[in-house]
Formats: C-alpha cells, sequence, structure tokens
C-alpha cells in the first residue's frame, strides 16, 4: 500500500498527528539532518528510504514536537517493526533515536538558513544575500496562515468580520485555518483561497470594465477571479485541460464566469484574434517563494530541474508580448525570489525592445512597499508583518 493510503485511512487525532509530524520534518529537514548526523558512522543517505523518514519523523518529534523521549523511541520503533521494509533497521532506529532523543545540540546549532538542501541554501543567498535568505528560512518554520481574497476589496472588512479573521494588504483577509468547504461564504462563492503575495499581480495590472484582458497562465484561476470581478473581458488560457477545469469550476462557484472565455493550449501557439489591452503572465517557475506550504518542493527538485526555466520564461515572456496593443500593460509575475528567474528575465525582454516598465511605486505595492526595486519591480520579501508567499512582479509597457 502507497504511503498516502496509509494516510487517507487515519481519522481524527492519528491523522492530525501524522500530518503534524511530517510536515515538522519537512520544514526542517536540512536542519534535522545536520543534527543527526553526529550520531550516524555513515552516511544518511545509505539508509534505506524507510529507515531515514522514520528517524527523520522520530528527531522532528523529539525536537520539535513535545513528544515524550520514551514514546519517540518506542514508537518509531514499533512502527519500523510493523513495516516490512523498515523491520531491518529496527535496532538501528532503537539505538539512534536514544542519542537523538537526549542530545538536542547538533539540531540547535545547525543555522536556521540550512533548513534546504545545500545547493538551494546557496542559490538563495547568491541571489537575495544572507541576510534576506535567512529571512525566508525563518518564514519556513511556522506553518502558514490561511488568506482569502473576497470577490470585491470592499467587501474584505466584512469578511474578516465574519470569520474572524483580520484585513491585510490591499483587501485581502487572513482566517483562522480550518476546513474550508465547511467556512462560512465558501459555497455561495463571496471568496476564495489566495495568499496576500500572490493577489498583488492581478491588483498591479489594473484591469478596467470592457478591457480585453489575456491572464495567459491561468490555471488554477485565483488570479483570473479577481480579473473577472473587475469586468473586464477575460481570456483565461493554460496549456493544461485538467488544470483548466479547476479554473471553471472556480468561477462557477464565484459566478464569475460570464466574461471568461477558456483556452486550452500552449500560449506560444495560440493567435488570438485581436491584441489584449493588458496581459498577466503568471509564469511557471520553481515555485520557491511557497516552500513554506509546500517544504517538500526544496527536496524533490534538483538544481536541474530548476536550470530550464529562464529560457521558458523568456520565451513566453516575448510571445505574451506580441500579443499585447501598443501600449498596453503587462504585468510579468513568479512565484519564486530567485533573480534568475525574475528581474533577470525582464532585463533580457527588455533589452530586446518590445518592451519597457511601467514601475510600481511604494503607494501601489501597500505592505510590500519595502520590497519594490530601484527598477520599480516588487519582491515581496517577508515584511514583519504577516505571513506571506515570495513573489516577483514586473510591470511593463508595450512600446
Ligand atoms: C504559476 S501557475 C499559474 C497560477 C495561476 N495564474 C493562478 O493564479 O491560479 C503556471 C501555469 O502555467 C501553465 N503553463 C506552463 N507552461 C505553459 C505554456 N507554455 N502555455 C500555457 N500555459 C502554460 C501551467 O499549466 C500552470 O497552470
Amino acid at each position: 500500500m502507497a504511503t498516502s493510503q496509509f494516510f487517507e485511512r487515519l481519522s481524527g487525532p492519528d491523522r492530525g498527528f501524522a500530518r503534524a509530524m511530517a510536515s515538522a520534518a519537512l520544514r526542517q529537514l536540512g536542519r534535522i539532518d545536520k543534527g543527526l548526523a553526529p550520531f550516524l558512522t555513515r552516511s544518511l543517505d545509505t539508509a534505506t528510504p524507510p529507515a531515514r523518514a522514520l528517524l527523520r519523523v522520530g528527531a522532528a518529534q523529539a525536537w520539535l514536537m513535545e513528544t515524550p523521549p520514551h514514546a519517540v523511541v518506542s514508537e518509531t520503533v514499533d512502527a519500523a517493526k510493523s513495516w516490512a521494509r523498515a523491520k531491518s533497521a529496527a535496532g538501528f532506529l532503537n539505538a539512534v533515536l536514544r542519542k537523538v532523543v537526549s542530545d538536542r545540540s547538533h539540531f540547535d546549532k545547525a543555522p536556521v538558513i540550512s533548513v534546504w538542501p545545500d545547493w538551494l541554501t546557496v542559490a538563495m543567498m547568491t541571489s537575495l544575500g544572507v541576510e534576506a535568505a535567512g529571512r525566508i528560512a525563518e518564514a519556513q518554520l511556522v506553518e502558514p496562515e490561511l488568506h482569502l481574497t473576497p470577490k470585491s476589496p470592499d467587501e474584505a472588512g466584512a469578511l474578516a468580520a465574519s470569520l474572524e479573521g483580520q484585513v491585510i494588504g490591499p483587501g485581502s483577509v487572513s482566517v483562522p485555518t480550518g476546513r474550508i468547504a465547511e467556512m462560512e461564504g465558501f459555497e455561495g462563492g463571496g471568496w476564495w483561497v489566495q495568499d496576500v503575495a500572490a493577489a498583488l499581480p492581478a491588483r498591479l495590472l489594473g484591469a478596467q470594465p470592457g478591457e480585453m484582458v489575456f491572464d495567459l497562465c491561468a490555471a488554477p484561476g485565483g488570479k483570473t477571479m479577481q480579473l473577472a470581478a473587475t469586468g473586464a473581458k477575460i481570456v483565461a488560457l493554460d496549456r493544461s485541460a485538467s488544470r483548466l477545469e479547476r479554473v471553471s469550476e472556480n468561477l462557477a462557484r464565484t459566478g464569475l464566469s460570464d466574461n471568461v472565455e477558456i483556452v486550452a493550449d500552449k500560449l506560444e501557439d495560440w493567435t488570438p484574434s485581436q491584441p489584449a489591452d493588458r496581459i498577466l503572465l503568471d509564469a511557471p517557475c520553481s515555485a520557491l517563494g511557497t516552500l513554506r506550504r509546500h517544504p517538500e518542493g526544496a527536496w524533490i527538485k534538483s538544481p536541474d530541474d530548476i536550470a530550464r526555466f529562464p529560457e521558458v520564461q523568456a520565451r513566453l515572456l516575448e510571445a505574451s508580448a506580441r500579443m499585447l496593443k501598443p501600449g498596453g500593460t503587462l504585468i510579468y509575475c513568479v512565484c519564486t525570489p530567485l533573480s534568475r528567474e525574475g528581474v533577470e528575465v525582464v532585463d533580457r525582454v527588455v533589452a530586446g525592445g518590445l518592451l519597457e516598465r511601467a514601475p510600481i511605486s511604494a503607494d501601489e505595492a501597500g505592505d510590500f512597499a519595502n520590497g519594490v526595486t530601484g527598477h520599480g519591480d516588487v519582491l515581496t520579501l517577508p515584511n514583519g508583518q504577516y505571513g506571506h508567499d515570495f513573489f516577483f512582479v514586473s510591470r511593463l509597457r508595450r512600446i
């Protein structure tokens, strides 16, 4: 049986505890491995995957959760004994976990920036500097908040009051986490889940009623709903037909389908029947700005996986620019803080002469004003006010 099927069979507190263990281990995996290393005679990589997983989860309980030491050792060893693929590691786990529960000093000494694999820590520090990379790592230590976008920014106050949340940014609402489909107003479609930083790009596009707006990497549709709510005519395009089903469901639930045409195609293969007044390009990227939500992303991806993005992004940005009316506005955004997928892509395409920057002012960036760069782009690094994702946003104009 696959591990995910075991999880699905759990319910109540067991399910919650399993989730909490996995989340704690994944959030600080790099530090946990550094804390474990002195207790091992060989590299952790040489352990079988089940033994490695149990060791990391045991260490997460000992060092990050308040699980009693005897329970950490006995429950983890019992779990190994009842798992065919881990049975032979029971003695090894027992010996190492006894040391783990009585000595957290190596874990405590591992710097917060080592939560990621080493290659990623280096990439973050090279791109952003040690201090900013450290703040991003810090942000990963805590469970993310739940943010909602109301259909109209004017409704943020009422939504916050009804869900015991608080208004953040220019019209988002932070609410206590819970089962989303059971929260007040979900069925009625008055709001959708969207990180406050993810809501910024569509707001900065400034779509007006009746304008032709292309949302060119649209699925699952958080930004499409924001654009549709402005009263503009929207073309929501994505290469993934299955992900576009999510866009349709989201639009139907929120009652925003009327002015949206959905197109399943590759951006670079699609020929629009008329040029756009405005375009939003939320390009495919390494998604390193959402690691606090999906910390496993740091370990699933390799340097090669993320190296391919800048070429793709530049190609998609150029193709998008050609679909824009002269003087039309384009927002390019990516949910990664790495400069090679952000400012460097924009600089390259701007140098080609199709686009120029339409700088974003500190006023427009609101709570992210401290992220406005000298070029007038925005990089939503930790703002010291509330947790959010890390987006790069640039506003451009067709020359
Ligand atoms: C970052 S996600 C978009 C998120 C979306 N804008 C939102 O707010 O919900 C990137 C999307 O780009 C799509 N994509 C990747 N390459 C594409 C291409 N060449 N043409 C069109 N869509 C593409 C992916 O299928 C994915 O849905």
